[in-house]
């Protein structure tokens, strides 16, 4: 079955100046361990279709399946709890609580969901920030540490509850080229390990880790490689 199985889905958002389609009839499907890269020009639907799959927005019409959810039809409170058991989401700025060390952002989601016993938590967080080599960022605040290093945190924030599904909306904005490939190459690990990463991007430096590329334009997929 795939994680993603998007089903001709429209959707048209009420403007002042009358309906406007930001996407139409556009089908997708994505399967456990595939790196997806989402790409298209400004104003393509990239976000519209991602916040789709996220259930952040629902479609006018058409089927949205996601890790065995039917996520056009749920209500807003099953939404949160399936979202938090099955999503992990990535930002291009990082989104860390400040006033939450490193640690304790990484346990919010195991916290929110009460996916893993309470003694089980802290000791998971570490070890995901060890994965991802800031184990000693662990008791900071986020500030205290560089993009490349919040990003990291942020991606074992996303993992805390070991999704099917991580999405991420132009990871690797704000980093530098170097710190931008180790975000890409980490996502290459997690997909491989049977994750199913969706990536927005503008980059053309995701090629060598990702598995396919959807491209949006005028609101539909363009192609699908
Ligand atoms: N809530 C909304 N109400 C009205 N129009 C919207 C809304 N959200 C998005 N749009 C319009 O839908 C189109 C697609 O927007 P979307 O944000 O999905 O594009 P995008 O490909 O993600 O762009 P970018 O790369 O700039 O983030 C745009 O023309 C946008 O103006």
């Amino acid at each position: 079955m795939p994680v993603i199985d998007v089903r001709e889905v429209t959707k048209t958002y009420d403007t002042p100046q009358g309906p406007f389609t930001a996407l139409r009839r556009v089908s997708l499907k994505t399967n456990a361990g595939e790196f997806l890269a989402v790409v298209g020009r400004s104003g393509s639907g990239k976000s519209t279709l991602i916040n789709m799959i996220t259930g952040i927005d629902r479609p006018t019409s058409g089927e949205v399946h996601v890790a065995g959810a039917a996520v056009h039809e749920l209500d807003q409170q099953a939404l949160a709890v399936w979202r938090g058991r099955n999503v992990g989401v990535v930002f291009q700025f990082f989104q860390l609580l400040p006033t939450l060390t490193v640690a304790e952002n990484v346990m919010l989601p195991m916290d929110f969901c009460d996916t893993y016993p309470r003694a089980e938590r802290r000791p998971r967080a570490l070890a995901l920030l060890e994965r991802f080599g800031i184990a000693q960022q662990a008791d900071k605040l986020p500030a205290a540490l560089s993009g490349g290093q919040q990003q990291r945190a942020a991606i074992a924030r996303a993992l805390a509850n070991d999704p099917p599904l991580l999405v991420a909306d132009e990871p690797t904005g704000n980093l530098d080229s170097s710190t931008a490939i180790a975000v890409l190459e980490l996502f290459a690990a997690i997909a491989a390990e049977g994750t199913t990463v969706v990536m927005v991007t503008h980059g053309s430096d995701a090629a060598p880790y990702i598995t396919s590329t959807v491209e949006l334009a005028d609101a539909t997929v363009s192609a699908h490689v």
